[in-house]
């Protein structure tokens, strides 16, 4: 079935769904993964984008239960050059089409992403309308233009859980008690996540760290998580604009001090604002396996997993106060900061990696010592 992709600059392709009828509107981004494409899929991040792959051949592995990053699937549209409708895997349950139709989401193959993401870098990301059903590109191209687009919109508030819940045996537990330990784990500790969007592996790490976890919606107040006793704070990665997201920053201004907090992508934003900086948006976004990151303070360099499209401006925070640690060696742009009188640190990348290397998992075992001390 034919599809259009209509950007707002007027550049339009033509390609095939692979899913049936259907239509999106959304930023569109490219991702350079060369795997991972299930866990880029499930990522609460990607709410209100269009996604494209740079790797050729997507769909090759199929998909499983195990690699689930949240419930549902967040892009409004996947877009990638080839289709592999034939699966091969001992773990695949179903095809990608299959996932996809099953979450409504509408999949688009056949055209050169290539020639998509090249002109996403060279003019930035942008909004577009993917479609089987209106094919006149002038009227995809103007309601594309006419979209709200992401800036200033509260995404949190779409995929933020509406109850709290706790994890345990690898799935989210429904209820407000720390869930229990994993056995053989001395004195766990007691973690409140702010689920802005939240990965699961960030859950599934964090508990096989020796914590006992409890996940509560984006804008629970300050005094409530106090008032659980927490022995850390961690803030999770989630989609939109950081400006845009309300009843949040002042929660976590409130908790800075109090306990020690870290940071994870929007997280991390977050973080910046309460600390009375501000964020922008880059001109394409960091999303991939491939980002090399400088820890400024070991000159370790780390090949990171991304996903993110704002970053911290580090000009409009008081450098006495928060300290600059880590940056993205591509463009130099902010990676990680901590701050110098209360226990806070955070980065703009992703240390659960889900999809992507390993290298950053030592930022979980950092903020377990913080907590420990
Ligand atoms: N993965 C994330 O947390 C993304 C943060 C934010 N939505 C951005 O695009 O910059």
């Amino acid at each position: 079935m034919k599809a259009l992709i209509a950007l707002e600059d007027g550049r339009i392709f033509e390609g095939t769904s692979f899913t049936g009828p259907g239509e999106a509107i959304g930023e569109v981004v490219f991702n350079t993964s060369m795997s991972g494409y299930q866990e880029v899929l499930t990522d609460p991040s990607y709410t209100g984008q269009i996604v494209t792959m740079s790797y050729p051949l997507i769909g090759n592995y199929g998909v499983n239960p195990e690699d689930m990053e949240s419930a549902a699937v967040h892009p409004k549209a996947f877009l990638i050059k080839e289709y592999h409708a034939t699966p091969s895997n001992h773990r695949s349950r179903a095809t990608l089409a299959e996932f996809l139709q099953q979450h409504g989401v509408l999949g688009v193959e056949g055209f050169d992403t290539r020639a998509l993401v090249k002109h996403l870098r060279t003019r930035g990301a942008m909004k577009g309308v993917v479609s089987t059903v209106d094919l006149d590109p002038a009227s995809l191209v103007q309601r594309a233009k006419d979209s709200t687009g992401l800036i200033g919109q509260d995404m949190v508030k779409i995929v933020t859980c509406r109850e709290p819940y706790g994890w345990a045996d690898g799935r989210p537990v429904p209820g407000t008690d720390f869930t229990t330990a994993q056995p053989g784990i001395d004195q766990p500790l007691k973690v409140v996540a702010y689920d802005f969007g939240i990965k699961y592996n960030q859950l599934r790490i964090l508990t096989e760290l020796g914590c006992r976890v409890q996940v509560v919606p984006a804008t629970t107040a300050a005094a409530t998580v106090l008032a659980m006793n927490p022995d850390g704070i961690f803030l999770s990665n989630g989609p939109g604009d950081p400006e845009g997201i309300q009843g949040v920053v002042e929660n976590v201004r409130a908790l800075l001090g109090k306990k020690p907090i870290f940071g994870i992508c929007l997280g991390h934003q977050i973080l910046g604002l309460a600390y009375g900086g501000s964020t922008y948006k880059l001109k394409f976004g960091h999303r991939g396996g491939n980002q090399p990151v400088m820890d400024l303070t070991t000159g370790h360099v780390e090949i990171t997993s991304q996903n993110h499209g704002f970053c911290v401006d580090m000009n409009s925070l008081d450098k006495e106060e928060v300290e600059l640690t880590h940056i993205n060696l591509n463009d130099n742009s902010v990676e990680g900061m901590r701050h110098r009188r209360h226990p806070a640190f955070s980065v703009q990348y992703h240390p659960e990696y889900a999809p992507g290397p390993h290298d950053a998992r030592y930022l979980f075992e950092r903020f377990i010592a913080m907590m420990r001390k």
